[in-house]
């Protein structure tokens, strides 16, 4: 079983505004409601290509509630810890000639919330994966990826991380399968402006020598670099096409490689995957169905994108 953990679960508010002015009134032209976090997002992307998953993480309040049902709503399995104060986040995502995104910080998470997390994750086994993705509330250290990784390392399974700052560098010295740094999250954590793609492999490859085995450089619109557990380096464009919403396209990239792995262990076939899904829900208002994928991957080997 693929379980998914969201520390920050969100409702996605995401808003079209034509010719957005800061200082006055705006009026929308179209808006949606998503459930959303990171791990929420692999999980209901793995589900679409046909993988079950368990969805843990924290939820509270009435955006809690709507989020589970809404997750519910795609067949996903779902375990929340519920926390008794606050309510998850709303996101704002809002589209105009540029996107610009809003998100919040999330409810404290409680000791006893967080024990009860730790125990779920405890029954574990050798064959599970397990996807920790997103940032967390600003109540908790930047160390609780690492401490969740630190209490599984007896065991084998395949852990996946998908965060920003310290929150994956101090994870790297527990040898996570895959990262995946989009191309602004390599620039901060290197405190430089990275634009080519030498640099990007370069700091990819420091990446992988604090300890990660995979490293997935997402470039958006540009494609993504992975650097495999064997050394290889294996670029692949983006499709082109007209950005409908970006939001979740590296989830879906990460729910799109896993599936990839999965189906082959190849790692050429698991980045095409990836990249098939990443851009299919960057193509559509929601995240990336089966058959949009499978279409997506036909014009990619057929190089008609
Ligand atoms: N503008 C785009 N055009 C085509 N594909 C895109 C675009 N934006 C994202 N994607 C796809 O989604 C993947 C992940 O996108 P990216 O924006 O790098 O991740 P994140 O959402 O984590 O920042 C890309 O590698 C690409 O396959
Ligand atoms: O946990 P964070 O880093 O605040 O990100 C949460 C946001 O990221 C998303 O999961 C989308 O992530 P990506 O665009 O990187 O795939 C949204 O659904 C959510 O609002």
């Amino acid at each position: 079983m693929i379980y998914t953990v969201t520390f920050n679960p969100s409702l996605d508010y995401i808003v079209q505004v034509e010719a957005f002015q800061t200082g006055r009134v705006n009026r929308t032209s179209s808006e949606q409601l998503l459930p959303g976090g990171k791990g929420i997002n692999v999980s209901i992307v793995l589900k679409n290509l046909g993988i079950e998953t368990t969805a843990l993480g924290f939820l509270a309040g009435f955006t809690g509630k709507e989020i589970e049902e809404r997750i519910r709503e795609y067949g996903c399995r779902t375990d929340f810890t519920w926390l008794l104060k606050g309510h998850s986040r709303i996101n704002l995502k809002l589209k105009s000639a540029i996107e610009s995104e809003i998100n919040g910080q999330g409810p404290d998470i409680s000791e006893e919330a967080l024990m009860n997390l730790y125990e779920k994750l405890s029954r574990l086994t050798d064959e599970d994966m397990l996807v920790l993705a997103g940032s967390i509330p600003a109540s908790l250290p930047s160390s609780i990826y690492q401490q969740i990784m630190s209490r599984l390392t007896k065991k084998n399974l395949k852990i996946i991380v998908d965060a920003s700052g310290d929150l994956l560098l101090q994870v790297l010295k527990y040898h996570p399968f895959l990262i995946k740094p989009n191309n602004h999250e390599l620039s901060e954590l290197f405190d430089i402006p990275l634009t080519k793609e030498e640099d990007y492999i370069a700091c990819g490859l420091k990446l992988q020598e604090k300890g990660a085995k995979n490293v997935l450089i997402s470039l958006a619109g540009a494609g993504a670099i992975l650097i495999t557990e064997q050394g290889e380096v294996i670029k692949s464009k983006a499709p082109k096409g007209k950005v409908v919403n970006s939001v979740g396209a590296g989830d879906s990239m990460v729910a799109g490689f896993i599936t990839g792995y999965l189906e082959t262990g190849n790692y050429g076939h698991a980045l095409k995957m990836g990249i098939a899904a990443g851009s299919s829900s960057a193509f559509s208002s929601q995240l990336a169905t089966k058959a949009e994928v499978t279409a997506m991957l036909e014009k990619m080997e057929n190089k008609v994108v």
